[in-house]
């Protein structure tokens, strides 16, 4: 029997299947602009803190103060890890598992830790929002402290707990580097959180959404959305960026001769490209700033900034990329703010993470809400049906 012809066409890498609805953010690819929950991603950026954003995305509209203030305080309160998790953490280091598994695996884990869930039982979410909200509220304020905790000995050092009493951006370098950041650093790294929480149908909030239409527990779907974002042609382009900058430095070839290696070896430039950009992210711009401001700070470091601002010129005047719509997206300047800061290169996934984790929240509580399975097709392309062969008759 001949294999069955589906009707249409494969639309590789689903390129504009419209798989849902969702009222979280609005991304226009040839203006370079995003709107989260109608409000306009440099908005956020000049005006909100993380908690305002994260209010934002899962409620659809800003707190007032009186909303704001116990909201902020609860997610402050989360950010402790169960002493066993610490422990286990430490087992990971031991075995040099990238800081992005870690995390993986550290959330799974903290499943066992939450009682909205029950291990012993199917469940179903659709009609417990509010638990589900509860459950994303957890792993959100408890990541930065895994994240912390997992750098920290893998250098061989202790963790450090974290303070109620610090914002985001001042909590999370306190527990890396031990020390209170100064007000640059701790704005900075805030807003680039608050930049990447939500960005449409992309790959790893595509994942959280399809865990979760398999009616799957939250811990699952964020988990399996974050082995989305570890990937190098996703979240992992930051650390990659980076990386290649480095690579580019110390090849003592110059831009143009690197380059054309590059490409001959069929390498894409980390930190450029996108699905629905045909012109430059809005996103990178703000980091750009950043990295800018820091430099002319005491603090600063232009090295980075440098090399990622020329390779920039010289791609943008020599080749065809920014003519194809080919140009830097939000990856390819973070690197260049969390160096100056000391962060170390390959956290960057995870400082991600902290930040889309928010709309992967939003976009799970969505799914769950008006849920059918996510369950497309493949055109099968194998042998016709065949005879069975028996071992001995095999070559
Ligand atoms: C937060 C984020 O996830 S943002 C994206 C982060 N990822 C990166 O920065 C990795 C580098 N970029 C890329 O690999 C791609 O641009 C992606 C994965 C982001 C988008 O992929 P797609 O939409 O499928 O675009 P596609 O890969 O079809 O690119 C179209 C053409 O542009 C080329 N191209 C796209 N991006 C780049 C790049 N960064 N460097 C060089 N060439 C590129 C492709 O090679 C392809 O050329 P071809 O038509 O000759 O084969
Ligand atoms: O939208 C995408 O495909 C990639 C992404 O996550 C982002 O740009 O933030």
């Amino acid at each position: 029997m001949a294999p069955e012809e589906l009707e249409g066409e494969i639309q590789k890498g689903l390129e504009g299947v419209i798989i849902d609805e969702s009222e979280i953010s609005r991304v226009f690819g040839d203006e370079g602009k995003i709107l989260i929950r109608g409000h306009d991603v440099e908005d956020i950026a000049k005006h909100a803190d993380l908690q305002e954003t994260l209010y934002l995305v899962w409620n659809g509209e800003l707190p007032t103060r009186e909303e704001y203030e116990p909201f902020r305080d609860d997610m402050f309160e989360r950010r402790e890890l169960p002493d066993d998790v610490i422990e286990t953490l430490r087992n990971y280091a031991a075995a040099d598992l990238h800081p992005m598994d870690a995390m993986m695996a550290t959330t799974a884990n903290l499943a066992g830790y939450d009682d909205h869930i029950d291990p012993h039982a199917p469940q179903t979410f659709e009609d417990s929002i509010d638990e589900v909200m509860e459950m994303g509220k957890n792993i959100v304020a408890k990541l930065p402290t895994i994240t912390a905790s997992y750098q920290r000995m893998r250098e061989g050092k202790d963790p450090i707990a974290p303070r109620e009493d610090l914002t985001f951006g001042e909590n999370f370098l306190y527990m890396l580097q031990g020390e209170v950041p100064p007000e640059l650093f701790a704005d900075a790294l805030e807003t680039e959180i608050q930049i990447h929480v939500d960005h449409g149908a992309n790959a790893s909030t595509f994942t959280s959404r399809v865990v979760a239409s398999a009616m799957a527990n939250p811990y699952e779907a964020v988990t399996s959305a974050m082995g989305a974002l570890a990937g190098p042609l996703h979240g992992a382009a930051n650390q990659d960026a980076l990386n290649m900058l480095d690579d580019m430095d110390k090849s003592e070839k110059s831009i143009e001769e690197w380059v054309q290696d590059r490409f001959d070896e069929g390498d894409v430039i980390y930190g450029w490209g996108h699905r629905v950009y045909n012109t430059y992210d809005p996103r990178a711009k703000i980091v750009a700033e950043y990295a800018e401001d820091i430099i002319d700070s005491p603090y600063g470091d232009d090295r980075w900034y440098k090399l990622a601002r020329d390779l920039e010129g010289y791609l943008m005047e020599n080749t065809e990329l920014a003519e194809n719509g080919i140009a830097p997206n939000v990856d390819f300047y973070s690197g260049t703010v969390y160096q100056q800061m000391g962060i170390p290169t390959d956290i960057y996934t995870n400082l991600f993470t902290m930040s889309r984790v928010g709309g992967w929240l939003g976009h799970i509580i969505e799914q769950y809400s008006d849920n059918r399975i996510i369950r497309p097709r493949v055109q099968y392309t194998g042998p016709d049906e065949r005879d069975w062969v028996p071992f001995e008759e095999r070559s």
